[in-house]
């Protein structure tokens, strides 16, 4: 399915049900959508099989970290489900990332986007003093997405507060993809980076991930259409 959107509808439910009958409402024109931890958890591979036959790109957001042989297998194993784009933690280092990337190399006609997480958009300065990073968000990205560019990755989840100094350090065609996204006066919740549609498109992301600003409205698809009209998708 072409997609013209930016726009990645985080279908964070406890239920497949709940994940489809969203899916359902949505057009695939109009959006990609995500599967996080809580929807693989209770629904399983099988989510993908249901989304992609809705014709639905799907972005498998496991994060994954572990070793780099068992990182390397379980994304060759995402890939083989078809879906569009996967990820693993930068900081899980240079041989994870390598090695995840050599495998999808090996694919002959490989599709599937590899990125790695940076900085959670969850977590500001005094959180990663708490984990004896002594940098500010913006410069322990830079890092990671430097090492992940390095590594093999086709681009980096990180927050549109970063994507400016990514774009400019690392060049356009590296792949930001931005969760955080609140449009003006949405709540902000467990997010600290935030931006809104627009300002995320301007500074140079690629996708924006959207979940409960869609998800929890009352009318999820008119909040779709609206974000997607003010970015002139359809225009
Ligand atoms: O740094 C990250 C990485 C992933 N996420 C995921 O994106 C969505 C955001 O949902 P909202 O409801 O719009 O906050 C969610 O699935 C996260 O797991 C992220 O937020 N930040």
């Amino acid at each position: 399915m072409s997609c013209q959107s930016p726009i990645v509808v985080a279908l964070d439910y406890p239920t497949m049900a709940q994940s489809i009958e969203m899916a359902k409402r949505l057009d695939p024109s109009q959006c990609r959508v995500k599967v996080g931890k809580e929807l693989f958890t209770t629904a399983g591979p099988a989510i993908l099989d249901a989304l992609h036959k809705l014709n639905f790109d799907v972005f498998l957001d496991l994060k994954f970290h572990d070793i780099p042989n068992t990182v390397a297998n379980a994304v060759s194993v995402a890939a083989d489900a078809g879906v569009w784009m996967v990820n693993v933690h930068a900081s899980g280092g240079r041989r994870m990332m390598e090695a995840s990337a050599n495998a999808l190399a090996q694919r002959a006609d490989n599709q599937t986007l590899l990125i790695a997480v940076t900085v959670l958009t969850s977590m500001d300065q005094s959180d990663l003093a708490e984990i004896g990073i002594d940098l500010t968000p913006e410069q322990h990205v830079k890092r990671l997405a430097s090492l992940a560019q390095s590594s093999g990755m086709d681009g980096v989840v990180c927050s549109a507060q970063e994507s400016s100094m990514l774009s400019n350090e690392l060049g356009k065609d590296f792949v930001l993809v931005t969760p955080g996204i609140r449009p003006a006066g949405s709540a902000q919740g467990d997010q600290k980076r935030i931006m809104t549609p627009s300002e995320a498109m301007a500074a140079g992301s690629h996708y924006l991930v959207m979940g409960r600003p869609i998800t929890q409205a009352a009318d999820p698809v008119a909040v779709l259409t609206q974000v997607n009209t003010e970015l002139g998708v359809f225009a």
